[in-house]
């Protein structure tokens, strides 16, 4: 029977999959059933909207499924609900995995994404390099995988793009594609290897029990590889050589591979092992090996015209146009539902809607065997095979140095960048000072102090912010797939922990460099020097936390940019708790604990203002300051600074302290450890506390 071929080796089976969207309750998948079988490479073929990628959503485990069986009873309200809660119902099955529900479980299983983004400042080999350490796996690998993808050209070439570093021509969209499909077959050869040494887990074991021989005589084949739509975007030859790419990896590795394709030309046609046709409304039009789908199609009556592209033809065929009017659309959706129909009534369509729930009962039997018998699934014979391999992916101390040599990596190759920060730091500063220059020791003096600090705070923490905020984001897409990745993800910690380790430090240059340059231009007092310059530094550090916090949990770019000016706006708001430049209501004066700004403008004013003394002769900056008064210096200050603001000269800062509200002593030390606080305690799981209360 067309369709119908060698049922021993479903690596994965899905049936009566239905997913239903929106209001309207628009079907997206119609009860699609399938299989897809180890060491051949299935193509997803369909016309726009059919659901092919939503499909592939709901084999990877992303898009979720309830398990019912294909005969379970499930009302239509319940379907609805659970489409209402992004839930598709029908049944999953992976050789090994005996949940039902799509997840991975201990199914090594890889996705290969349609736009696959990398650290772009690092080469091809170094990004596979240390995808193999992270993930326990033998740098052999690299090489050989290097040479299978055809990447040796190119391995040393860095992959470029604009994401996770600075934006540089890399390789080019073809490489980029044959980089993916290299990464994540390096990462199912990887969690295949782990699973088999692990013989104690042998949840896997399954897979081995039931698929090709090929796979039990090598424990270190077998595993499904997902691809959506590898070949958009790419010219005719590059395409070609993907397809042609997933179909050897798919023998070489025993796997499943399953892509979704769009509009392919014949050659690629030709490459398929198998097809699966999915008609408009997600229903299944042909599922089984691809040279026998013509065949298929001209029994029912829907013979493939001479010298016309097959895949172009089968696409036509099931696709509905809805503009063409309304009998056009009529004898679309006759067409269609007949072609369905004719689908539903072949063996292969009724031996695929109960595959599922055979691979099931599969993986169930082979776990009852193995707890009966004492000999876990899939670990015959690989202990002694596999003994070299035993090396386990390195724990979160060992994440965190990999992450570490990568982010020093990428720090060292974007220097010119920091030299760019650095000669801007320099020009912010001359600008600053020169805008404030020697205020001189008079009464006038306390408030232009203040408000350098305040500007000084501000610009440090904005800075830092942005930066934050600007370069997460772009990393994040490459960070999460690596995060999710079966074999070798590794957890939030060590990622942040990693970047703040190198990142931070040369962060902090910066502020040290524009705090160095412009005091001694306005004359701040050099004995708190230091403790100004670190007080700098800290904001620069808790800035950034707070940046990669909002880049962490905003979900997406242009939330995190919508989102962290808001933030930084409200810190400086309730950041001048001395009522310097601005009251903070007593209502809110708890909420200002969480300002960014509050602490290091303490600590800047404290640093300035402990030990200062002041000399009511001196008149620097004064005429300037009368031309620029513009009546302004009622409202920015209080008690004794208040005198002083007005030209009533205190005797010594402290004074200007104990007016302000602010310690006379220490206060500069606490305000730090307050500031250096969300960085011990850096919040990447949360939205929470930004700087705490010392
Ligand atoms: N969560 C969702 N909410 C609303 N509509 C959705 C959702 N998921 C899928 N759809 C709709 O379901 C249909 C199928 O989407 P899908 O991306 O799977 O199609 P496709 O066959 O891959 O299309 P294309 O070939 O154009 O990429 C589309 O019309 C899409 O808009």
């Amino acid at each position: 029977m067309v369709g119908d071929a060698a049922t021993g080796d479903d690596a994965l089976a899905w049936s009566d999959i239905r997913y239903v969207v929106g209001r309207a309750n628009r079907v997206v998948l119609d009860g699609t059933s399938g299989v897809a079988r180890a060491s051949r490479l299935l193509g997803i073929l369909g016309p726009s909207g059919s659901g092919k990628t939503t499909l592939l959503n709901v084999l990877a485990g992303r898009l979720k499924t309830d398990g019912t069986a294909t005969n379970t009873a499930t009302t239509t309200t319940m379907r609805k609900r659970r489409a209402r809660r992004g839930v598709a119902t029908g049944r999953v099955a992976y050789a090994g995995d005996a949940s039902g529900r799509g997840g991975r479980g201990a199914t090594p299983l890889s996705y290969v994404e349609q736009d696959p983004k990398f650290f772009s400042n690092l080469t091809v080999r170094e990004t596979l390099t240390l995808d193999a350490a992270l993930q326990g796996g033998d740098a052999a690998d690299v090489d050989a995988i290097i040479r299978r993808l055809g990447l040796v050209a190119c391995a040393d070439s860095y992959v470029g793009g604009d994401t996770g570093g600075k934006a540089v021509r890399g390789i080019s969209g073809g490489e980029r594609r044959r980089l993916a499909i290299a990464a994540e077959t390096l990462c199912l050869r990887n969690a295949r290897r782990r699973r088999d040494a692990d013989a104690g887990a042998g949840a896997g074991g399954g897979h081995e029990a039931r698929t090709s021989s090929a796979s039990s005589s090598s424990p270190q084949r077998g595993g499904v590889i997902l691809a959506d739509e590898p070949t958009t975007g790419l010219d005719a030859h590059q395409a070609d050589k993907i397809v042609q790419k997933l179909r050897e990896t798919a023998v070489e590795e025993a796997a499943a591979v399953v892509c979704v394709l769009h509009q392919p030309r014949s050659a690629i046609f030709d490459t398929l092992d198998d097809l699966l046709l999915l008609a408009s409304g997600g229903r299944v039009a042909y599922c089984g090996p691809a040279k026998d789908a013509l065949r298929h199609f001209e029994e029912i009556g829907h013979a493939c015209p001479r010298y016309h592209n097959p895949a172009e033809f089968l696409i036509d065929l099931v696709a509905v146009d809805a503009d063409g009017g309304v009998e056009a659309e009529r004898a679309d959706v006759e067409r269609v539902d007949a072609i369905a129909e004719a689908w539903k009534a072949t063996a292969a369509a009724k031996r695929h809607a109960t595959a599922a729930a055979a691979l099931l009962r599969a993986s169930d039997k082979a776990t009852a065997t193995a707890t009966a018998t004492g000999i876990e699934p899939g670990a015959r014979g690989t202990r002694e095979k596999d003994a070299g391999a035993r090396r386990r992916p390195p724990g979160a101390f060992g994440q965190f140095k990999l992450l570490v040599g990568r982010a020093f990596k990428q720090c060292r190759r974007e220097a010119w960048v920091n030299g760019v920060r650095l000669v801007a730091s320099a020009a912010l500063a001359l600008a600053f000072g020169g805008c404030n220059y020697d205020v001189g020791l008079g009464g006038k003096s306390v408030k232009r102090r203040a408000a350098v600090m305040m500007q000084a705070c501000i610009n440090t923490s904005m800075l830092a912010v942005c930066r934050s905020l600007n370069g997460f984001p772009r990393e994040r897409a490459t960070v999460s797939r690596e995060m999710s990745r079966v074999s070798g993800g590794y957890k939030p910690g060590p990622y942040f922990f990693s970047k703040l380790l190198v990142e931070t430090p040369i962060d902090m240059i910066f502020p040290v460099v524009f705090g160095g340059v412009m005091g001694p231009m306005v004359g701040l007092r050099a004995g708190g020097k230091k403790m100004f310059l670190t007080t700098l530094a800290l904001q620069t550090a808790s800035a950034s936390c707070l940046g990669l916090s909002v880049g962490a949990l905003a979900p997406s770019a242009e939330m995190a940019l919508a989102i962290g000016p808001c933030i930084m706006v409200l810190s400086i708001m309730l950041g001048d708790e001395s009522g310097a430049f601005a009251e903070v209501p007593e209502s809110l004066r708890g909420v200002s604990n969480f300002s960014l700004i509050k602490w290091a403008f303490r600590g800047c004013l404290c640093s300035e203002f402990e030990g200062l003394v002041f000399d009511p002769l001196d008149k620097r900056g004064e005429e300037k300051k009368k031309k620029n008064a513009n009546g302004a210096a009622g409202g920015i200050a209080k008690r004794a600074a208040r005198n002083a603001m007005e030209g009533v000269c205190p005797r010594t800062g402290e004074e200007v302290l104990e007016g302000l509200g602010l310690p006379t002593s220490g206060g500069a030390a606490r305000a730090a450890k307050a500031q250096a606080r969300p960085i011990h305690c850096f919040p990447y799981d949360r939205v929470g506390v930004v700087n705490a209360d010392p």
